[in-house]
């Protein structure tokens, strides 16, 4: 099975785009969502955390409380690579146990959506990369409607990110999602694509 993985920054459409992928029966994992649910549900995981930053960190029913833990992460280098160096390896072997599932059903090509795909190094397990990409403002406009938020709160959060134009050096396609109308063709063209280089002897 080919895997693949697609990233883009913050308001991209990276998830807007998966879902199009979806619709062509493409199974996706969905890294951001699914390291919530498992700092939710895993114990080993839950274990590890509430050791480094405190019982506080999750709530009388056993949930996390988000807000506390970004509280201490978010303007805390050092604290932040704590979190992410019990976190990400959680999701990767998660993501890793996935590609497996799908691999059995017999998939051709399974994708991987990750905001942290580069920064993770997560991308150095996959064989092709997708990047979404859209105009800085107008990421930033999706983002405040969607979330409901401020620019400064988006600008916070894609600070935290690799530029666009350096993850675009990186990528095998790129999906501009300027306009919703070209989507669907863009879509469809990068599925034909990896379809056929799934299919592909001795690739
Ligand atoms: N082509 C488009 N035209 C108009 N709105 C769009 C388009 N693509 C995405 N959106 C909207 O922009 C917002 C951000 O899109 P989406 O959630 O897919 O981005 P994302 O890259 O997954 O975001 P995040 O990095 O926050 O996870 C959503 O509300 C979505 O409906």
């Amino acid at each position: 099975m080919l895997k693949v993985g697609i990233t883009g920054g913050i308001g991209s459409g990276k998830s807007t785009v998966c879902r199009l992928f979806e619709k062509f029966g493409v199974p996706v994992y969905y890294a951001d969502d699914r390291a919530k649910w498992l700092m939710n549900y895993q114990e080993d995981l839950k274990t590890k955390i509430q050791k480094e930053f405190g019982v506080g960190v999750y709530d009388e029913d056993g949930r996390l409380n988000r807000e506390y833990l970004a509280g201490i992460v978010f303007n805390n280098k050092a604290k932040l690579e704590t979190l992410n160096a019990i976190v990400h390896p959680a999701v990767f072997d998660d993501g890793k146990n996935w590609q497996e599932e799908q691999e059995a059903l017999g998939v051709n090509y399974s994708l991987k959506e990750a905001a942290l795909l580069f920064e993770t190094g997560s991308y150095a397990s996959l064989d092709k990369i997708i990047v979404v990409t859209a105009p800085e403002d107008m990421r930033i406009k999706r983002v405040m409607e969607r979330d409901n938020t401020t620019e400064e709160a988006v600008r916070a959060r894609m600070s935290k990110q690799m530029p666009q134009e350096e993850k675009v050096k990186k990528a095998n396609y790129v999906i501009d999602n300027t306009a919703w109308e070209s989507l669907r063709a863009q879509v469809s063209k990068i599925h034909e694509d990896l379809l056929y280089y799934a299919k592909r002897p001795n690739r």
